[in-house]
């Protein structure tokens, strides 16, 4: 069986990369729309409505439009943007915390945001059992690619003003960065983390860290007791892996750049009592087109990994 698919925004940083890695599959047709329909509202109706999978990867409020204009019942939408991931009757598009089966039955998949997944991969598993409390305090540090601010950051690093890109920047200063609410709800959490994302002049990758006191959190839990709930998560996930093994002294913004898959860590220090849980992925792969292939996978009914870069 084919599945039509229409990618809405595939002009786009996040849509051109879920191109190249649908490209040349046989279980998929693609729905293009040349350079003079891309924006107009009626091709884009009818695109969306011929399609089986419709993938947003649109500005927010144009997301939104697309959804609006849904007239048939077959037509099921992944959404790469903010709009719709606290949304009451979309699923959270995080296979591996909301389980697959979950992802394949839906119509609408809202995909999480780069920095949550990264936030949520770490974070999730250790509320759900309940080492780490509802109403803790957490921090979360991260640094991406610029490409996460899409064509209009990578104009900013790459054309006419380039020279005065800063190599570093800290963002997010109003304490009220869209992603908090994601991070907040899907962890389970009952207090917002306090989110501190940077950018560097590196045009993909991501890390994301969470520093975690061990001994002042409620029965002191081990850096083991953390990493065996960390490692039983992700268990049966080839694509979100727990290194247990590294051993260098420091860790690269690279490290997973052209991926589509996340590596997460746990450091801690000799004594136990503290912690850095760090997640290593592409703002662009597993933060967004590898994320939405593997959403496309599982409600299509095929292997979720097919056609991702691991
Ligand atoms: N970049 C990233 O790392 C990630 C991005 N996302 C999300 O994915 C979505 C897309 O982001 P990204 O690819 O980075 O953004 P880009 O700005 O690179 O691409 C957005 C695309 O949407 C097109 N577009 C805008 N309005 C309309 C409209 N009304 N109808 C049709 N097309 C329209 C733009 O056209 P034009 O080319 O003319 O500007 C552009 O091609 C956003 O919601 C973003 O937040 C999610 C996770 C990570
Ligand atoms: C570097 C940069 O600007 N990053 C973007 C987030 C990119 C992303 O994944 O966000 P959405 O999926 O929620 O759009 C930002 O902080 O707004």
């Amino acid at each position: 069986m084919t599945h039509a698919i229409f990618i809405d925004g595939a002009a786009g940083t996040t849509g051109l990369e879920i191109r190249e890695r649908l490209e040349g599959r046989a279980e998929f047709s693609l729905i293009l729309l040349d350079e003079a329909q891309r924006k107009d509202a009626a091709a884009r109706a009818q695109a969306i409505n011929d399609a089986d999978v419709v993938i947003l990867c649109l500005p927010d409020d144009a997301a939104r439009e697309a959804v609006s204009l849904i007239a048939s019942d077959r037509t099921r939408v992944i959404d790469a943007s903010t709009a719709h991931r606290v949304a009451p009757g979309w699923t959270y598009g995080f296979p591996e915390l909301v389980g697959r089966e979950t992802v394949a039955a839906s119509k609408r998949v809202s995909n999480p945001g780069c920095y949550p997944t990264g936030f949520l991969a770490l974070v999730g598993p250790l509320v759900r059992a309940g080492l780490i409390p509802a109403d803790w305090p957490l921090s979360v540090n991260a640094v991406s690619g610029y490409s996460g601010g899409g064509k209009g950051m990578i104009a900013d690093y790459e054309g006419e003003k380039a020279g005065s890109a800063p190599s570093w920047m800290t963002y997010g200063l109003t304490l009220a960065h869209k992603h908090v609410p994601e991070m907040t709800q899907h962890a389970g959490l009952s207090i917002a983390p306090i989110f501190a994302p940077s950018v560097a002049n590196m045009l993909r990758g991501m890390i994301v860290e969470v520093p975690l006191p061990l001994a002042a959190l409620p029965g002191r839990p081990s850096a083991k007791q953390v990493r065996d709930v960390l490692e039983a998560a992700y268990r049966d996930s080839s694509v979100v892996r727990v290194v247990g093994d590294y051993a260098q002294a420091n860790l690269p913004l690279e490290r997973k750049s052209g991926t589509d898959g996340m590596d997460l860590f746990l450091f801690a220090s000799a004594d136990g009592a503290q912690a850095r849980l760090v997640a290593a992925l592409d703002n662009l792969g597993k933060g967004a087109s590898g994320a939405a292939v593997q959403n496309l996978n599982l409600l299509c009914g095929l292997d979720e990994t097919a056609g991702l870069k691991l």
